[in-house]
């Protein structure tokens, strides 16, 4: 605008120091593109869903870990030829670093793990919420920032960590009214698509991209998707063969295919009759064509659907074992889920399921006349001492506007402080759903 200086500072991509904005000039008040402001009525639907979050995180014995929103590049340059590279929200900071707003939490986690190295007692089973970014051409009107509650077990190799994580986002389901009716489970493993790389002797490095190509399944015409497969590496016959596989939807049909020796086979034997003791066998369906987005999963990947169809993945997540040795620690195995902030909110909105939440405050407390004033924040004093919450009029307003405030805050009780009553060690209390009024010793208050 006219009135911002352009400083001529060094051009390039190292960012440049901020600009004088001269702020006669209205600024947006809008937040950046991509990104969105939380006012109350929004605030209290988040802190709805984390709230849950955290319940079950706790109910499964979990510890709550966090990281910068903001890390090396290096953490997420990975050559598997993902979207999540593809979009990152990465710059060069004023100290010349190449660093990146976090597009998912794992590496991260990964990171403290090979930094906490040997003075950690395993299994470790931490959890985080936080905001992960990604930098998309505003083209697809798209959101650039969203929420993610992730869960992982580090140092199981078995898939009873993978049975805990889905016994996990099961209780969170039910805990906020989705059902199996609502929502199921696709399961796959990758050892799946690795022993018919194997068998068509495609290289161990082409494992990665294969799956990221795999997982564009549906989202790309298949002429692209063979002609991808094609590029790495593979022969015609073994992507026929590949696809074939990728349809099967039991694990009859795998056995028949694979053989009962593999290791997917007896991974995803042993993941369904865990499922049976948990009791929730109905939540889950085989289905070789998952393999998720990420190139770092090794083993069983599981993803979160709605039934109907109509929403993309609710969350998703799989084993890991290799993931901190490409950081140059030693390797643990590992597992873990994403459950994003946005879809889950959708689906919730589609099923009529969201939570009503009103703020509640307890007591407004307002002195009748101006000297009165200090007596009011006394009471107001004595009831927070007692753990209510208490709006306090803060300004001298006429009665009319105070009930119209009580009313807007929904408080249960409207405590006025005036000179009679106060006279006499008095308040008036009135309970605003009855109307009934009673006046009460300010130390009996309660
Ligand atoms: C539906 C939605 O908001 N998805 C979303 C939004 N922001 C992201 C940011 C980073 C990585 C994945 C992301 C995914």
């Amino acid at each position: 605008s006219a009135n911002q200086k352009v400083r001529t500072g060094r051009s390039g991509s190292v960012s440049s120091p901020p600009v004088e904005y001269d702020n006669a000039e209205k600024i947006d008040v809008n937040p950046p593109k991509g990104t969105r402001d939380f006012p109350p009525e929004d605030m209290r639907l988040r802190n709805w869903l984390f709230q849950n979050f955290r319940e079950v995180s706790k109910q499964f014995g979990f510890e709550e870990v966090d990281f910068p929103v903001l890390e090396s590049e290096a953490l997420y340059i990975r050559k598997a030829g993902e979207e999540i590279r593809d979009q990152l929200y990465c710059f060069e900071d004023r100290g010349n670093r190449r660093v990146a707003l976090r597009p998912e939490l794992t590496p991260s986690l990964a990171r403290l793990v090979i930094q906490k190295g040997k003075s950690v007692s395993l299994p470790l089973k931490w959890f985080a919420i936080g905001q992960c970014w990604r930098y998309e051409r505003m083209t697809r009107g798209r959101r650039r920032e969203h929420y993610q509650w992730n869960m992982d077990i580090i140092g199981v190799p078995d898939v009873t960590a993978e049975a805990e994580l889905i016994s996990s986002i099961i209780t969170f389901f039910k805990r906020i009214g989705l059902t199996a009716s609502d929502v199921g489970f696709k399961i796959s493993s990758r050892k799946v698509l690795q022993e018919v790389l194997r068998c068509y002797s495609v290289p161990e490095n082409m494992f990665g991209r294969v799956c990221i190509i795999i997982d564009k399944i549906g989202k790309i015409p298949m002429d692209d998707i063979r002609k991808d497969l094609q590029s790495a590496d593979m022969s015609d016959v073994a992507i026929e063969e590949l696809l074939q596989v990728l349809s099967l939807k039991s694990l009859a049909k795998l056995e028949e295919k694979l053989g009962a020796s593999g290791e997917a086979l007896s991974d995803l034997k042993q993941l369904f009759s865990l499922a049976e003791k948990y009791g929730y066998s109905e939540w889950l369906q085989f289905d070789a064509s998952i393999v998720r987005g990420l190139a770092y999963y090794t083993g069983i990947v599981f993803e979160g659907f709605d039934r109907e169809g109509k929403l993309r993945a609710i969350c998703g997540g799989g084993r890991y074992d290799r993931l901190l040795s490409t950081f140059g620690g030693d390797d643990l195995p590992a597992c873990g889920f994403g459950f994003g902030d946005a879809v889950i909110v959708e689906l919730l909105k589609e099923r009529g399921l969201l939570p009503e939440l009103n703020l509640q405050v307890e007591n407004i407390v307002c002195s009748l006349d101006q000297e009165l004033q200090g007596a009011a924040s006394a009471v107001a004093t004595i009831l927070r001492e007692k753990g209510q919450s208490v709006d306090l009029v803060l300004e001298n307003k006429p009665l009319k506007w105070v009930f119209k405030r009580a009313a807007r805050i929904n408080a249960r009780r409207l405590i006025l402080v005036g000179n009679a009553e106060w006279q006499k060690g008095m308040v008036n209390v009135k309970t605003l759903s009855t109307g009934e009024q009673l006046e009460i010793k300010v130390n009996e208050l309660e």
